[in-house]
């Protein structure tokens, strides 16, 4: 069963459109939310959520509606947004108290064993928690449920790296179970291109490429030339350029190429920021 199914959704602000978004997550998989400042992605996971109102579209996750039967999904689903909202007053022991009420599937041995792994402080409480430590007990809240979906809107980025990693094998371990899935969103990108099996990239609203990640260094390449060695390739073939007083680099599909042409392979950050500068 697919764990995420977005069809044809929609969603406008005054200065921003989110169009007619088409995207699927299958079960078992990771999938990589990667875009600029601004590009979507947050308010594509809020739609996903069921914390804004859509314009138009539908979004199904694990085969049901997400407004009329998101009720029973919080079960099911593992939430760390970019801002950990608990009480400030509470320790962590306090916290998972308060969740065993939340859930029904809560399991306290689970969370206190995430808790240490992660190293979330014992006794002090969440207002006096850093940024890291806050970010560590949403995700140790996120999982301790047993949810099959998780979600991450930028949950790693406050993290150090070695907790980044522990963090990365938790996601790993969790998708080993095939009706389990994870929507992560990131900016580091070195985070994502380790652990995703798809990564999906967002530009001022529209979704630009959705591919398995394996997939993206033999479809796509990179290419050195003139201004006009590129005007003569089918404009389908180039996804992105970057112009200099020295000539063109540009990131194309290898498959649209006339043979001939010299193609260097591409690694997923240089492909999203040619992605992003050849379009902006
Ligand atoms: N409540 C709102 N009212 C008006 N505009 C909004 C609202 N929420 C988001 N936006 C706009 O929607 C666009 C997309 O924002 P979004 O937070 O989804 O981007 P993002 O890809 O998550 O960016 P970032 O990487 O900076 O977190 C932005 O232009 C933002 O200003």
């Amino acid at each position: 069963m697919n764990a995420i199914e977005i069809r044809d959704l929609s969603k406008s602000y005054k200065d921003f459109n989110l169009e007619h978004l088409n995207l699927t997550l299958p079960g078992g998989c990771i999938m990589g939310l990667v875009g600029e400042n601004g590009a979507g992605k947050s308010t594509t996971i809020k739609l996903i959520l069921n914390m804004i109102h859509r314009d138009c579209g539908s979004i199904s996750i694990l085969g049901r509606d997400n407004v009329t039967e998101m009720q029973s999904l919080k079960e099911d689903i593992g939430v760390v947004l970019d801002e950990v909202g608990l009480p400030e007053c509470l320790n962590r022991r306090q916290v998972g108290n308060i969740m065993a009420l939340t859930f029904k599937n809560w399991d306290s041995d689970y969370f206190e064993a995430l808790c240490v792994k992660l190293g979330v402080p014992d006794q002090k409480k969440f207002g006096e928690y850093s940024k890291g430590m806050k970010m560590k007990i949403g995700i140790a809240v996120a999982m301790s449920h047993h949810p099959k979906l998780l979600i991450l809107d930028e949950a790693t980025s406050g993290l150090d790296p070695v907790v980044r990693d522990d963090v990365l094998d938790l996601l790993n371990d969790f998708t080993r179970d095939e009706d389990h899935a994870v929507l992560v969103s990131s900016h580091i990108v070195s985070d994502l291109e380790k652990i995703c099996d798809y990564i999906a990239f967002m530009h001022q609203g529209q979704l630009v490429l959705c591919e398995e990640k394996d997939r993206l260094t033999e479809l796509y390449g990179l290419i050195r030339c003139s201004a006009e060695q590129l005007k003569e390739l089918n404009p389908q073939a180039v996804i992105g350029k970057s112009e200099s007083p020295y000539g063109v680099e540009a990131v194309v599909r290898r498959a649209e190429l006339p043979a001939g042409w010299e193609v260097s392979p591409i690694d997923i950050e240089e492909l999203f920021v040619m992605m992003v500068r050849g379009r902006a």
